[in-house]
Formats: structure tokens, C-alpha cells, sequence
């Protein structure tokens, strides 16, 4: 499914009344209709209870008067306020709130004192809220008597029900200013934004449902929109069944430039990860007195020992000597995991971007090697694919991660067309950017994978995949099985998942996957 923009659904907004004929007023009745048997799901019934409707002057706020219109036909008992000014109300939802008075049912203004303690004592005896303040309209922070009605919704004890998007959440980017809805469901119109799956909005927006309202199906399918959800229909897509003829070496010889001393686990891990997400060779280069501890560690993995020159850390000419040929014999390189930060391990990350040919996955430390001269990655010989996390690529990028949260997707999608590289960007919601403009986000994965190693299990995945996955789509099945695979971790560990869980579950993903399921 897409994921649209604000000036995007404008457009499909405008694109359905000049094309199709369909004025604004039907898709915002549509709108409300749909929300209101959202509501009847969200409580059952709506007969004999008490619903608080806060409508806005925008377009948002029609589709709450429309809403209230059908729930009322329900047998709900409505009490409805407009938080915006009346003078100011739209065209549209000017007829909607006309309509819902002429049914004999009072929308009370919020200009005073007065107004707020009717809305505050209609909250306490609510059975349910339905937030029509603010939706796409929304920039910047929010005027005091709206600020108020917000947080006098968040106070109340029962379940809350956004229209488009919760008040106060910046759809672009799922920025909030000063405060904003904190919903139990988000209905959805048209498509998603991103701001019901970025930063706090995500964790506003609650349980996200998605209705098309009867927008024509080829407009919110339009190749123009960049952005989509990585479901599992697309994510099964990319991964065709392995013919009865596969060998190892078909499969995807992988070659990991991993590990350091102190930080032997996150070699193994993505390492583990590359074999355990199918591919058919993984050999893992490390430092080498420390090859001894990873060939205890893998069984499955070859070991090449580097010749080092500090105890312990990857670096120096004779290692780059070992390295770059070794690369040859490989489809695929990953260099980063456990590497640490050591100048001349810095050093030989950025000679091997330079001189090997073969396509790199580049995570962690090797993200931090290029932190001065991002530059660099424009002369690997195939598009590089990054992993970096907020804060690593607010390091590459010299930006803070505040400046970064601000858009995200706008510049994760400028650096992938600056670098020619494709970014997996890590957060609560992984994105990944290719350099032709095109942005997926990721629908799966839980705040239990905040741990230790699952960056690790990530790289290995993606670089695992590079042979396994179609049409260049590595990162973007990759980051789906690994969030899969966290899910069923979770699902059994709960908070106490740590990386090896989710290394584990990769192969339970894969079939399940694979099988529809
Ligand atoms: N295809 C579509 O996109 C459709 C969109 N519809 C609705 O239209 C909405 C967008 O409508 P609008 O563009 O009218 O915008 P909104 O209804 O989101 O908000 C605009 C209103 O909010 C006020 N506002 C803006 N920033 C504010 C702030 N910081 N503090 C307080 N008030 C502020 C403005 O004065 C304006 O009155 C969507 O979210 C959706 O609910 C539906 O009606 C149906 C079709
Ligand atoms: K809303």
C-alpha cells in the first residue's frame, strides 16, 4: 500500500473531483460514514451512548459532522463542539454541521471558560471520543484553546477515535509541537501518512486502520507517490521459491568483514544471520588473534584469519593486501558489525569501499569510518547499501537527530540520491531509501528489539539476502523478515528477547512467509 504525502492526497483530492467527478462533499461524507462504523466496531454498539465529537473548522472537522450525522442515526447520544472559529468554517463541513443541526443536534463553540467546563463534563460521562480537531491541515503548534481541548481528550477515560490522522501530529513527518490526540484507533483516509507510522505519532495514532472512501483505486495507486509499506503480500513477492536445482554457491556466497576484540558477538551474529536467512556461503573475516574465538563460535561459517597490526582490531596495508582480492571470490561484501572505531580500521573501511568491486553492505562502525567523507560512497562500484541507525546517520550527514526527526523521509530520500547508496534507516519505524527517490516503511518489528545485537541480525539479513531477494529488493525484504522474526521473538520472550532470539526466529519468518501466512 502507498504511503502519501500531504501535498500528495491533496492532489488525489483534487485529481478525484477533475477526473472522476467526485466533489470534495461526497468523499467527505464517505469519510464520515466509514468513521462512524469504525466507531460502532470500537465500541460495539453505539445505542444509548454517549459520544464526544470535537470537530475542527478544516475538512477534518466535516468529516466528524458527517460522522456524528450516521452515528446519531445509531442511537448515540452526541455532544459535539467545534474547537475552531465558526466564522472560519469551509465550505464542506459547513454543510455537514448544517445538516446535524437541522436534525435537532446542538454544536456547541469553545470561546470560553463556560464552553471548556461543558466540554470537560461531556468528557467525564463519554463512552467514546471521536477527534475531528485537526488532519492534514495541521502545522506547527497548537492554538491554546485547541491545546486545551487536546489535552482535556487525553485526560478522559475512554476510547479515543482520530479521524485522518490524531490532532496535533504533523502527517509528513509524525512530528508533535507542544501536544496532541492520544487515540486508541486512527482511521485512515485515502492512505497512510507517514506520520502515523514515524516518531510519536506513531504512538499516538494507536491501532491504524486504512479506508480508501471511495477515492478511485488508480489515483491511490499513482507511481508518483514514492512511499509504501512493506507488507507481507510485497515482501512474499520478493522472494521466489529456490529452484530444485540450488547449490551453495547459488545461493549467495557472502563475505563478513567483522569483529574486534571486545566485540566478538555481533560478527557471529550477523554472520549467523547471513546463513540462517538462506544464503549459501558466509565467511567471516576477523582480526587474527581473534579468529580462534569465532571458529568456536560458528560452525557452520568459515574463518579467515587478518593479519593485524594493534592487538585485536582490523587494519593496516597487510590486511587491505588479504582483503580486497579475497573479496573476489564473493558475491556480496558486509563490513561493519563489532569493527570498532580505531583510526586505522577507519582506514582500511575506506580503502575497501574504494577498491573492492564487489556490492557492499556497509553497518555500524564501517558507517562511522565514512562519517567525514560521505563522499566516498559514490565511488563503490555498485550502489552500497548503509544500515545506520538515528544517531549514525545524523553523524554522517552532520546533522543533529532532532534536525533529522524533523524529515526523515525527505532526508533519508535526498542523502540516497546524493550518495547513489540505498539507506536502511533503523527506528521505531525502519525506512529504506533508494537513490531513484523510492521510500518503504517497514509494518512490522516491536519496542522489544531495542537490544544489543539486532543491528547486527539486520546487516547479516539484508547482506544474506542480496542473492535471495528480487529486483534489488535485499533491504527491503530484509527488513521486513528480521521485524517478522522480532515479532515471533517477542511474542515469546517479551521485553526479554535479546539478538539471538531474533537470529533464531529468521528461518520461522522465512516459511511463514513463503506459505501465505
Ligand atoms: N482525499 C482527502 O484527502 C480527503 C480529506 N478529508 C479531510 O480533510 C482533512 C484535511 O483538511 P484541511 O486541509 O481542511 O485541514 P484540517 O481540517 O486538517 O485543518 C485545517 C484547519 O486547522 C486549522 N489549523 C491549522 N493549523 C493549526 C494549528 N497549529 N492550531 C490550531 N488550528 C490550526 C486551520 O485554521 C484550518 O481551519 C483530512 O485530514 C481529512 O480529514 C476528507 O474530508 C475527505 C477527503
Ligand atoms: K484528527
Amino acid at each position: 500500500m502507498k504511503v502519501s504525502l500531504v501535498k500528495e492526497m491533496r492532489a488525489v483530492d483534487r485529481r478525484a473531483g477533475e477526473e472522476y467527478g467526485l466533489p470534495e462533499v461526497v468523499l467527505m461524507e464517505n469519510a464520515g460514514r466509514q468513521t462512524a462504523a469504525e466507531m460502532i466496531s470500537l465500541l460495539g454498539s453505539v445505542r444509548g451512548k454517549t459520544i464526544c465529537v470535537l470537530a475542527g473548522s478544516g475538512n477534518n472537522g466535516g468529516d466528524a459532522f458527517a460522522a456524528a450525522r450516521y452515528l446519531a442515526n445509531e442511537g448515540a447520544d452526541l455532544k459535539v463542539f467545534l474547537t475552531g472559529n465558526p466564522d472560519h468554517l469551509k465550505a464542506s463541513p459547513s454543510i455537514m454541521k448544517q445538516a446535524l443541526t437541522a436534525m435537532g443536534i446542538a454544536v456547541h463553540d469553545l470561546t470560553g471558560d463556560r464552553d471548556m467546563d461543558r466540554l470537560r463534563l461531556a468528557l467525564r460521562f463519554a463512552d467514546g471520543v471521536l477527534d475531528g480537531i485537526l488532519g492534514t491541515g495541521f502545522r506547527g503548534t497548537l492554538r491554546p484553546v485547541v491545546r486545551q481541548a487536546v489535552e482535556l481528550v487525553n485526560a478522559a477515560h475512554c476510547p479515543v477515535l482520530a479521524i485522518d490522522i490524531p490532532s496535533g501530529v504533523e502527517a509528513d513527518t509524525g512530528e508533535v509541537g507542544d501536544a496532541a490526540v492520544q487515540a486508541t484507533r486512527t482511521l485512515a483516509l485515502g492512505l497512510p501518512k507517514p506520520g502515523h507510522l514515524l516518531g510519536l505519532g506513531a504512538t499516538c495514532t494507536g491501532k491504524l486502520c486504512v479506508d480508501s472512501i471511495g477515492i478511485p483505486h488508480e489515483l491511490l495507486e499513482d507511481e508518483a507517490m514514492q512511499q509504501a509499506c512493506i507488507d507481507g503480500r510485497m515482501a512474499a513477492a520478493l522472494l521466489p521459491a529456490r529452484p530444485r536445482t540450488a547449490h551453495k554457491g547459488t545461493c549467495g556466497r557472502i563475505l563478513v568483514v567483522a569483529g574486534s576484540r571486545g566485540m566478538t558477538g555481533a560478527a557471529a551474529l550477523c554472520t549467523s544471520a547471513c546463513l540462517r536467512v538462506g544464503c549459501g556461503i558466509a565467511t567471516l573475516a576477523v582480526p587474527d588473534s581473534q579468529q580462534p574465538i569465532l571458529a568456536a563460535k560458528l560452525t557452520e561459517a568459515m574463518t579467515v584469519p587478518v593479519p593485524e597490526e594493534q592487538a585485536g582490531v582490523l587494519g593496516g596495508d597487510e590486511a587491505l593486501k588479504l582483503l580486497v582480492p579475497l573479496t573476489e571470490g564473493y558475491d556480496t561484501v558486509l563490513i561493519g558489525p563489532g569493527l570498532g572505531r580505531a583510526k586505522v580500521t577507519g582506514e582500511l573501511v575506506r580503502a575497501l569501499v574504494r577498491e573492492t568491486d564487489r556490492p557492499l553492505v556497509l553497518d555500524a562502525d564501517a558507517i562511522y569510518a565514512l562519517r567525514d567523507n560521505p563522499e566516498i560512497l559514490r565511488e563503490a562500484k555498485h550502489v552500497p547499501i548503509l544500515t545506520p541507525h538515528l544517531g549514525e546517520m545524523a553523524g554522517l550527514l552532520g546533522l543533529s537527530v532532532e534536525d533529522l526527526r524533523e524529515d526523515i523521509v525527505g532526508i533519508a530520500r535526498d542523502a540516497a540520491a546524493e550518495y547513489h547508496a540505498v539507506f536502511v534507516l533503523k527506528s521505531e519505524c525502519t525506512l529504506v531509501a533508494f537513490p531513484d527517490g523510492r521510500v518503504f516503511f517497514t509494518t512490522k518489528g516491536n519496542a522489544g528489539m531495542a537490544t544489543a545485537g539486532a543491528g547486527d541480525v539486520l546487516a547479516g539479513t539484508i547482506a544474506g539476502l542480496m542473492e535471495q531477494a528480487a529486483d534489488g529488493m535485499a533491504p527491503v525484504l530484509g527488513v521486513y523478515l528480521h521485524g517478522l522474526a522480532g515479532d515471533l521473538a517477542y511474542g515469546e520472550r517479551a521485553e526479554g528477547l535479546i539478538a539471538g532470539d531474533i537470529l533464531a526466529k529468521l528461518p520461522e519468518a522465512r516459511r511463514l512467509l513463503q506459505a501465505g501466512e
